[in-house]
C-alpha cells in the first residue's frame, strides 16, 4: 500500500493532509481521536472515495481508477452490520461479493459453503441475517468480505458494540486472516503486537511505527487529554 501526498476535502473542509507513507506490514492498526480522519482514511483506502489530491495504489491498483480491480484487491468491514448487510440469508450475503466477481451460480455456492465450513458455520446457510445477534452479524461481514479473497482487508471499528467473549472470538477470528489487515480502533488492546500503529491527529499523521512503541505514547495523551475539562481539543 503506497499513499502519496493524499490530501481529502469534504464540503470545503480539510478532512485529511499530506498524508505519504508505504505499508506493506501484515497489521496495521490506525488510531486518533474522533473526527481525526480515521473512517475517511478507510474510504479511501477502500477506493469508495477518491482522494482530492494525490494517490493510493494498493497490489498495483490506483484505487480512485480501477473500481473493478479496487474491489477485487481491498474488502472493507464497516463498524455497523447493519449498515453492510442486505440479504435476507447468510449465504445470500456472503454469495453477493462472489457474484459480484462474476462467478456462475455452482461456485458462488461451492465457494460460500467453504467459507461457512471454515468458520464452523455451515449451519448458518439458511438462518435469516435480521435474527443474529451484532457479533454473529459482524462475522457474516467478516465471511463475505475473506469470500472474496482480497489482498487487504481494512476494518473500522468491528469489536465496538461487542461484548467482551464476542470480541475476543471475532479478534481471534481476524487474527487468522491471511490477508493483510488495517483496522481501526479505539481500543489500544485490541492492536497489541501489531506491526505498525499509524496515529492520526485532525487529519495529519502525528506518529506512525511498531504498536510496542505508539501506543504507550497515545494512550499516555488520550488519558492526558481525558484529564483536561477544556474541551478545545475536541474535533468538530
Ligand atoms: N461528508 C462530510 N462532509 C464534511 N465533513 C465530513 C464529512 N464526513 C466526515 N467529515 C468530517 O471529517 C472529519 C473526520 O471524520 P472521520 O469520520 O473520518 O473521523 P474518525 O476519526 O473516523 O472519527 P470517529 O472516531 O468519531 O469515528 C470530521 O471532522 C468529520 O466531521
Amino acid at each position: 500500500m503506497l499513499l502519496d501526498g493524499v490530501a481529502l476535502r469534504l464540503s470545503g473542509r480539510v478532512v485529511l493532509e499530506g498524508l505519504s507513507f508505504s505499508a506493506d506490514e501484515r497489521r496495521i492498526g490506525i488510531v486518533g481521536r474522533n473526527g481525526s480522519g480515521k473512517t475517511s482514511l478507510a474510504r479511501l483506502i477502500a477506493g469508495l472515495i477518491a482522494p482530492s489530491a494525490g494517490q493510493i495504489t494498493i497490489a498495483a491498483t490506483d484505487m480512485a481508477r480501477d473500481r473493478k480491480a479496487a474491489l477485487r484487491s481491498v474488502g472493507i468491514l464497516f463498524q455497523n452490520p447493519d449498515h453492510q448487510i442486505i440479504f435476507p440469508t447468510v449465504s445470500e450475503e456472503v454469495g453477493f461479493g462472489l457474484t459480484q466477481l462474476g462467478h456462475d451460480k455452482a461456485e458462488v455456492a461451492r465457494q460460500t459453503g467453504a467459507i461457512l465450513q471454515r468458520f464452523g458455520k455451515g449451519h448458518w446457510a439458511d438462518a435469516a441475517t435480521h435474527s443474529l445477534s451484532q457479533g454473529q452479524k459482524q462475522l457474516v461481514c467478516l465471511m463475505a468480505v475473506l469470500a472474496m479473497r482480497p489482498a487487504l482487508i481494512v476494518l473500522d471499528e468491528p469489536y465496538s458494540g461487542l461484548d467482551i467473549p464476542t470480541r475476543r472470538q471475532l479478534m481471534r477470528y481476524v487474527d487468522r486472516v491471511e490477508a493483510s489487515v488495517v483496522l481501526i480502533s479505539h481500543d489500544p488492546a485490541t492492536l497489541m503486537g501489531f506491526d505498525r500503529v499509524i496515529w492520526l491527529d485532525q487529519g495529519k499523521i502525528r506518529d506512525d511505527g511498531p504498536a510496542a512503541r505508539v501506543l504507550p505514547v497515545f494512550e499516555a495523551q488520550m488519558r492526558a487529554w481525558g484529564e483536561e475539562d477544556d474541551l478545545t481539543h475536541l474535533a468538530g
